[in-house]
């Protein structure tokens, strides 16, 4: 992603000059907001709370609409909801009068995939998202982190163009987390889809990401743009451990930190 460019070539998402203000709000939630998203780049968007992240993703997914300027996909409009988009929310929202295979299979069912085609590709996502064994629990019978991997899933079946995700891993603990930040990166490296990843957190956005965005609040605007030069395939664990590691953290850090306030805390 950058921002100021004029090419429409070939970028999945593209905002131009978006403000987006709510009413009755004293402030817009984002200002001015350029910004591009290439096919097949995994972005994340950090920033402090209320920043305007979500309203981005929300902006994306067409289920908000810009006060001024405008939101692409694919070089159209976005007028609507984006139903080329697969929105993972920070609750996995899964149906819960529905067993893991009925929600993972949900999209499918709504695109009337022949029966036989939606089994083959449910029995797929099941193994890869490593729920063998649980495709007839419903949801209250899965941990939070097979809930998460329910919802991944019940996302990537129907081969969105894009997918936006916004703190998908927020309420997990940290070991589910890294095993989960570990999976997908395998699965988004075999895929190689387009990926908006909302996070509060800056390792997870410099394990994962080939560009980290950093946002400013009062209102939201797009700070800077920050490349992330690993090479893929991945490994968390030996990432974390080297020296560029630390020094795009601290790059980040030192962006990051201007922007919270630290002194109410207690
Ligand atoms: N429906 C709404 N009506 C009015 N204001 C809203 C609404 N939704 C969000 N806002 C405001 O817009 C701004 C951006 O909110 P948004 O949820 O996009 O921020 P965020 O960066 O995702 O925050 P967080 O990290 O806490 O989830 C905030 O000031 C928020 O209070």
């Amino acid at each position: 992603m950058s921002t100021n460019e004029r090419d429409l070539g070939p970028d999945a998402l593209r905002f131009e000059n978006v403000t987006l203000e709510f009413p009755g709000a004293h402030q817009p939630a984002i200002e001015d907001i350029s910004l591009r998203v290439a096919r097949r780049r995994f972005v994340a968007v950090i920033g402090p709370s209320g920043c305007g992240k979500s309203t981005i993703l929300n902006l994306a997914a067409g289920l908000l609409a810009p006060t001024r300027g405008g939101v692409y996909f694919d070089g159209e409009p976005v007028t609507a909801v984006n139903s080329h988009a697969a929105y993972v929310t920070q609750k996995a929202n899964l149906l819960p009068w529905l067993s893991v295979r009925s929600n993972i299979g949900l999209a499918l069912k709504f695109r009337n995939v022949p029966r036989r085609e939606r089994d083959e590709r449910i029995a797929h996502w099941i193994k890869v998202v490593g729920l063998t064994g649980f495709e007839d629990h419903y949801p209250r019978e899965l941990s939070g982190g097979m809930q998460k991997r329910c919802s991944i899933a019940r996302a990537l079946i129907y081969d969105p163009s894009i997918v936006l995700m916004d703190e998908p891993f927020g309420p997990l603990d940290a070991i589910t987390r890294l095993k989960l930040q570990q999976e997908l990166l395998n699965l988004w490296e075999e895929q190689q889809g387009t990926l908006v990843f909302v996070t509060h957190d800056l390792n997870e956005a410099i394990y994962l990401a080939d560009e980290v965005v950093v946002m400013s609040r009062g209102p939201g605007t797009v700070r800077r743009v920050l490349q992330v030069p690993f090479e893929r395939p991945r490994n968390i664990g030996t990432l974390v451990e080297s020296r560029e590691f630390s020094e795009i953290y601290n790059d980040l850090w030192s962006l990051f930190k201007s922007e919270i306030d630290l002194s109410d805390a207690v």
